[in-house]
C-alpha cells in the first residue's frame, strides 16, 4: 500500500471508533464539520422535497415572461444563520409569506433522515422565525449534564432533552407535577436527581414512601419531614396543611399592612414578602402514591379519604404559601378512587417514563398533551430513565435523567444537612439522622423557617 494512505487510514479508522465509542468526541471533533456542510449543500432540495418552498410570487412569474427569462424556482425559507453546538446544530430560518411553524414540526422526522442527524425539533421563536435544532447523535445514550449554574428560585436541572438541552423542573413556573411509570423505568432515580439538585438549595423538603422508606430514608439528612406509612402518611398531610394556613396568615398580615400604604406592592404570595419574613419553600415528595390510596375496611377508607382531601387541598391552595408537589406513581386514574382525577388536574407538570399500555399514558397527557401518548407507550425497555415531560403549551420533549446513584444522592444530602430548615408543625415527623452526619452538621446562623 502507498505510504500515504496510511495516515489517512488512521484517520478514519480513528473517526469510526470514536463514532462508535464516544459519539461526543466525535462529533466535536468531525460530526460537526460534515454535518453543517451536508446540511448547507442539501438545503435547497431538502427544503424542496419536505414541501418546505413557496411557490414564485406572481409578480415574479410576470417578471420572467416579460423579460423572456426561465421560470423561477420555488423559494425555501431564508437562513438566518447556523449554529453549531456541543451535540449538534442550530438551524434559524426565516419563513416565506404564507409559510407556517406548524408545517416545520410536522416535518421534523423528513427532515432528519434527509440531512442525516439524529433528531430535528422544531419550534417558533417569534412569528415568522423558527428555529430547527438538530442532535448529531443521540445524547440520550449516555446522559452527560452539561455544567449548569444552580438555579435561583427552585429551578432545578434535572434531565436532558433529545435536542441536547437541559430539562429543568422549575417550581415557580409549574408547582406541581405528576411522574408515572411502569416499575423498573426509572422513576425513583428521577426523583433522586430532583432531591439532590433540590439539596443545596433554601428549600425544606418533605417526603412521604410507602416502600417503608426505601427510597427516601437513605436522603433522611436533607429532609425535614418523613412519612413512612400511611397512617404517618395522613398525620404528616394534615401537619402541613396547618402549616399552609399559618403561612397564609402571614401573607393576609402583611397584605394589610401594604394595603395602608400608598404605592406599596401588595403580597400574593410568599416570593412577594420581604425576603427576612419569607418561609421557606417546601417540596412535597410522594413515592407510590397509589400506597395512599389503597383501603381494606372502614377506618382505613376514612383514612384514605382523609389523605386525599389534604392532597387536594395543598395542590389547590399550596402554591402561593409556596408548598410544591411532586408526585410519583405507576399508576394515577379514576380506579383509584375519590377526589385523585380532580388531584391530577391541580398538577399540571407531567412526566411518564415507560408504561406498560396506553391506559396509563393517557393518565399522563391523555387531558394535556395528546400527542405525547404515543410516544410514552413507545419508550424503549432497555432505556430506563427515558421519559417523556408535557411542557404547558400541550408541547412535549424526550428526555432522560442522569443516573445518579442512591451514593451519588445521599453524599449529596448529607453535605448540605445543615440547610435543612425546621417548621415548629412539621417538628415530629423530623427523621432520626445518622450521628457521623450529624457530626458533620454546620448549623446555619439563621434559616427563614426557624425565623417563621
Ligand atoms: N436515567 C437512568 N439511566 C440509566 N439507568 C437508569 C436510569 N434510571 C433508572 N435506571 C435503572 O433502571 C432501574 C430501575 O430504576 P428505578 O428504580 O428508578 O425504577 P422505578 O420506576 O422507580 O421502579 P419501581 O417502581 O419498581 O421502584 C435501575 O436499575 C436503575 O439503575
Amino acid at each position: 500500500m502507498d505510504a500515504c494512505w496510511v495516515p489517512l487510514l488512521v484517520v478514519l479508522v480513528a473517526a469510526l471508533l470514536l463514532r462508535w465509542m464516544r459519539p461526543t468526541w466525535y462529533w466535536l471533533t468531525f460530526g460537526v464539520t460534515f454535518a453543517a456542510v451536508r446540511v448547507l449543500i442539501r438545503y435547497r432540495s431538502v427544503m424542496d422535497a419536505c414541501g418546505l418552498t413557496v411557490p414564485p410570487s406572481r409578480w415574479r412569474l410576470a417578471l420572467a415572461r416579460v423579460a423572456n427569462r426561465p421560470v423561477p424556482e420555488a423559494r425555501s425559507p431564508r437562513i438566518l444563520w447556523l449554529r453549531p453546538t456541543v451535540t449538534g446544530l442550530v438551524l434559524r430560518l426565516k419563513l416565506r409569506p404564507g409559510q407556517d411553524a406548524f408545517d416545520f414540526s410536522a416535518s421534523s422526522d423528513r427532515l432528519r433522515h434527509s440531512f442525516s442527524l439524529h433528531n430535528v425539533v422544531s419550534r417558533e421563536v417569534r412569528s415568522g422565525v423558527v428555529e430547527l435544532r438538530m442532535t448529531g447523535y443521540d445524547v440520550l445514550r449516555r446522559v452527560r449534564m452539561p455544567t449548569v449554574v444552580p438555579g435561583e428560585g427552585l429551578r432545578v436541572p434535572v434531565a436532558l432533552r433529545e435536542d441536547g438541552e437541559v430539562h429543568y423542573r422549575d417550581y415557580r413556573q409549574v408547582p406541581h407535577a405528576l411522574n408515572v411509570g411502569a416499575t423498573q423505568s426509572g422513576k425513583s432515580v428521577y426523583q433522586r436527581t430532583l432531591v439532590a439538585g433540590l439539596a443545596p438549595q433554601n428549600v425544606a423538603l418533605v417526603g412521604i414512601d410507602c416502600k417503608n422508606g426505601v427510597e427516601l430514608a437513605p436522603l433522611a439528612a436533607r429532609f425535614t419531614a418523613l412519612a413512612d406509612n400511611p397512617g404517618a402518611a395522613a398525620d404528616l398531610l394534615a401537619a402541613l396543611v396547618a402549616y399552609m394556613g399559618r403561612v397564609y396568615e402571614l401573607i393576609r398580615t402583611e397584605q394589610r399592612i401594604s394595603v395602608a400604604l400608598p404605592d406599596a406592592e401588595i403580597t400574593a404570595d410568599i416570593w412577594d414578602l420581604p425576603a427576612h419574613l419569607r418561609p421557606v419553600p417546601v417540596v412535597l415528595l410522594v413515592d407510590e402514591v397509589a400506597e395512599l390510596a389503597l383501603a381494606a375496611n372502614k377506618a382505613e377508607e376514612a383514612r384514605r379519604d382523609q389523605i386525599v382531601t389534604h392532597l387536594v387541598r395543598l395542590s389547590q391552595l399550596g402554591r402561593a404559601a409556596g408548598i410544591y408537589l411532586e408526585i410519583c406513581g405507576q399508576r394515577f386514574g379514576s380506579e383509584l378512587g375519590k377526589g385523585i382525577t380532580m388531584l391530577r388536574a391541580q398538577l399540571t407538570g407531567r412526566t411518564a417514563h415507560r408504561v406498560n399500555d396506553e391506559t396509563s399514558a393517557n393518565m399522563a397527557f391523555g387531558d394535556t398533551s395528546p400527542d405525547a401518548v404515543l410516544a410514552a407507550v413507545q419508550i424503549d425497555k432497555n432505556r430506563p430513565g427515558t421519559a417523556v415531560a408535557g411542557d404547558s403549551s400541550g408541547g412535549w420533549s424526550r428526555i432522560r435523567a442522569p443516573h445518579t446513584t442512591l451514593r451519588q444522592a445521599v453524599d449529596t444530602c448529607n453535605a448540605h444537612a445543615h440547610r435543612t430548615p425546621s417548621i415548629p408543625e412539621l417538628e415530629p415527623f423530623r427523621p432520626a439522622v445518622p450521628v457521623r452526619v450529624l457530626i458533620g452538621k454546620v448549623q446555619p446562623k439563621t434559616t427563614t423557617a426557624t425565623a417563621f
